[in-house]
């Protein structure tokens, strides 16, 4: 039996990166997250401790200040695609680039120069860059969403240790990470990324549920039926249980009016939705 090296990868986790564009008095701010993987010709580092194929991390980190610098940042699709095509073509022993980025977003407040940090939501770029391979999927994260009623839960298999009542009216609630890939690695990112978002945010609104996979299913549709640049969506949607208290202690009725936010165990509901048409691409969400 021989052992040998297998799949790897090296980079620079989570480079916090802001950046601000002055324009007068008025100032705009991008605030990112970014994550950067390499792989290669990386035998020698990992079989004899030989380093000259490696470029230190620490230099991938500044790479990303400098480029925010130099370039400036416009959308994360493509400050991930300039960082990952710098990556590959100025080193040879760089085979494969994956930058992610998490773009934390920033409201103005008043004036030019005050910001109030968007909630929870996060926007995501996930950009491959490889030999005549490249591939973008964007998508977003901690999209927190609920319907006080028109979802159903009823109809499910039983066994002996099934205690769940059916309902015809819950509450349906979910933090929505979705993530969705482009046929191409150019776009109008912004307007696609606020299009795709709105379509999902619809979808989850208006879907009469039975399920939270039925509402997952509608919520990927929609996002597809709507926007041509995009072929594949990857939703994970943990199910935020709201249970009904029991009031009747208290000589009182719930009806459908006092919840309890369970925050777990929860459901996790997670799929994929995909024109039958999609180029393959099974390294895109990697
Ligand atoms: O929408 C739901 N899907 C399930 O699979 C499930 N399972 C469960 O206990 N409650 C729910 N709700």
């Amino acid at each position: 039996m021989a052992i040998v090296l297998g799949p790897n990868r090296y980079g620079k986790a989570e480079t916090r990166v802001v950046r601000v564009t002055r324009d007068g008095g008025t100032h705009r701010i991008k605030d990112l997250n970014v994550s950067v993987a390499l792989s290669g010709a990386m035998d020698e580092v990992h079989l004899t401790g030989d380093n000259a194929a490696v470029l230190p991390t620490d230099t991938q980190k500044n790479t990303v200040y400098a480029f925010a610098g130099k370039h400036g940042i416009g959308t994360i699709e493509d400050f991930g695609l300039l960082l990952a095509r710098h990556f590959v073509d100025s080193r040879q022993a760089v085979a494969h680039a994956r930058v992610e980025i998490r773009e934390y977003g920033w409201r103005r407040i008043t004036g030019g120069h005050s910001f109030v940090r968007d909630g929870g939501e996060v926007r995501t770029a996930l950009v491959h860059c490889g030999a005549g391979a490249e591939s973008v999927v964007s998508g977003l994260t901690d999209l927190v969403v609920l319907n006080s009623t028109g979802s159903e839960f009823h109809g499910f298999a039983r066994d002996e240790y099934t205690t769940l009542e059916p309902t015809d009216d819950r509450i349906l609630a979910t933090a929505v990470t979705a993530q969705w890939r482009h046929r191409s690695t150019a776009g109008a990112w912004d307007d696609s990324y606020a299009a795709a978002r709105d379509g999902l945010l619809r979808a989850f609104a208006e879907t009469h549920s039975l399920s939270l996979q039925q509402t997952l299913y509608q919520m990927g549709r929609r996002v597809l039926d709507e926007r041509t640049e995009i072929c594949e969506v990857r939703l994970s949607l943990p199910n935020k249980h709201h249970f009904l208290v029991d009031l009747e202690p208290f000589g009182m009725d719930n009806d459908n009016e006092v919840y309890l936010a369970a925050d777990r165990p929860y459901g996790l509901i997670e799929g994929t939705v995909l024109t039958d048409d999609a180029p393959a691409a099974p390294a895109a969400f990697d």
